[in-house]
């Protein structure tokens, strides 16, 4: 049989608390039930803020960073909607991140130089003005 194919708009309109699909490993899987408070017995043991923070984006790297035991693998079966059509626009987010991120450093960076240049600069300014007032007495 076949896999449904969930698309980037599907992936994006669950997004909430009442309807939250999470992309793990190219797979969507629908958490709704599972971050729910009225269905203890499989509530996610590490709370459901961080599971809703990974709505709409590729969740693989905070799953893999925790750890998650093979027990909750087994769980994500259940949850298993279908394979997550690629796209480009998730890809997309990487890079127009990253180039607001080399913006902030670049910043940075011109304020650093500005703290070495502006006492430079006044330092200079005095040895200028003592030279000048030195050669004028
Ligand atoms: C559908 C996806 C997920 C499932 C089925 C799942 C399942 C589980 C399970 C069964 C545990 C208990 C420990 C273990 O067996 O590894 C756990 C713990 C934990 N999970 Fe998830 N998880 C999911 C997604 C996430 C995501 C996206 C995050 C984001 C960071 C996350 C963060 C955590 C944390 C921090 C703990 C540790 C809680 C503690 O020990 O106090 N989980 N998860």
């Amino acid at each position: 049989m076949a896999s449904k194919l969930v698309t980037y708009a599907e992936l994006k309109a669950h997004s909430t608390k009442d309807s939250l699909y999470i992309l793990l490993h190219e797979k969507v899987y629908d958490v709704t039930k599972f971050i729910d408070e009225r269905l203890i017995r499989r509530k996610h043991p590490g709370g459901d803020e961080v599971i809703i923070a990974e709505a709409g984006r590729d969740a693989t790297e905070a799953f893999e960073d925790v750890g998650h035991s093979d027990e909750a693998r087994v769980i994500l079966k259940d949850l298993y909607v279908g394979d997550f059509e690629k796209t480009d626009e998730l890809k997309t987010k990487g890079p127009s991140t990253s180039a607001s991120q080399s913006a902030v450093n670049s910043a940075v960076e011109q304020g650093s130089n500005m703290m070495y240049f502006v006492p430079l600069a006044m330092l200079g300014a005095y040895f200028a003005w003592r030279y000048y007032s030195s050669g004028s007495l």
